[in-house]
């Protein structure tokens, strides 16, 4: 059985082809669309969520069965229609094009699987269970959405901001490092969220990055 690998994928602005109108097609676009692709369905029917997207021009819809000329500039393949056997046929034309495929009805038949997704902006936490049963990484994404908020997306804001300041200002490989990782504790997530001062006083940063990172240091033991 194969291991799958994890991977974050930049699909902006880039063509993704869905086979298939129904709510798996639908819940692959709406993950699409979350990240900037540009989204082209193939199928004879659409659901009405999918309909109102292509009426606003949110998706492309081409309003028959799919054919693999419909293959042709995707980055990545979705095929999702009803029919196991067109789904088959559109991975392995997608194969030998070298386009990556997703299989709706048999994961392990495909080159990827998609994951359950928590989006917090740029903080994003996926769960995967390899085609296993998808409601559970469905069960966990759930149970983390409580513990890793909305305030999720400003820390990792903020923290792209300190890491461009800390690679802007400190030399030592090492020393950033440990900056960076006294920076992301959770006390001192909610003081940059809480910084007025971040953007503009990057003497400051560096010195409460210092003295987090020194407070973090394991004490020295007594023999
Ligand atoms: C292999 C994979 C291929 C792929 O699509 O990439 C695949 C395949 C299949 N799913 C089926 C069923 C269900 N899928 C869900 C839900 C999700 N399925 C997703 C991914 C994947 N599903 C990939 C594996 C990922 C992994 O294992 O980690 C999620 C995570 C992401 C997403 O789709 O966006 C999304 C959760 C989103 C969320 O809520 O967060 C539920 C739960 C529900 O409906 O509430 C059920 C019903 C319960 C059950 O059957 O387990 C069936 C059987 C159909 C049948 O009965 O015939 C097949 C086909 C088969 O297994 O053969
Ligand atoms: N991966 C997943 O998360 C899940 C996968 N499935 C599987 O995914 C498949 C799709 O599920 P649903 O959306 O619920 O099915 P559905 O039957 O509701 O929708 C199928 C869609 O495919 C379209 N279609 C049919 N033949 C086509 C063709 N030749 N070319 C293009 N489009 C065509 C139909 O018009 C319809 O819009 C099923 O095979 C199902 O077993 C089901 C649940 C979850």
């Amino acid at each position: 059985m194969a291991e799958w690998y994890p991977v974050m994928l930049n699909i902006s602005e880039k063509k993704c082809l869905v086979a298939g109108g129904g709510p798996v097609a639908e819940r692959k676009i709406a993950g699409l669309l979350s990240a900037g692709a540009r989204v082209i369905v193939v199928s004879p029917q659409l659901t009405p969520k999918l309909r109102e997207l292509a009426d606003n021009g949110g998706i492309l819809w081409i309003p028959r069965e799919a054919v693999d000329d419909d293959l042709e500039g995707a980055a990545l393949v979705f095929a999702a229609t009803g029919e196991p056997d067109v789904n088959r046929r559109l991975a392995e034309s997608a194969r030998l094009l070298g386009i990556p495929a997703n299989v709706a009805d048999n994961g392990e038949a495909g080159d990827f699987m998609v994951p359950a997704v928590l989006r917090r902006g740029r903080f994003v936490l996926a769960a995967g269970v390899s085609g296993a049963g998808p409601a559970l990484a469905a069960r966990v994404v759930r149970e983390l959405s409580a513990r890793y908020g909305p305030e999720y997306s400003v820390y990792a804001d903020a923290l792209g901001h300190i890491r461009r300041a800390v690679k802007e200002h400190v030399a030592d490989p090492e020393e950033r490092r440990l900056l960076l990782l006294a920076a992301v504790e959770p006390d001192a997530l909610e003081e940059w969220r809480q910084a007025g001062w971040l953007k503009s006083q990057p003497g400051k940063l560096l010195e409460r990055l210092r003295s987090r990172a020194e407070a973090a240091k394991p004490k020295e033991e007594n023999h």
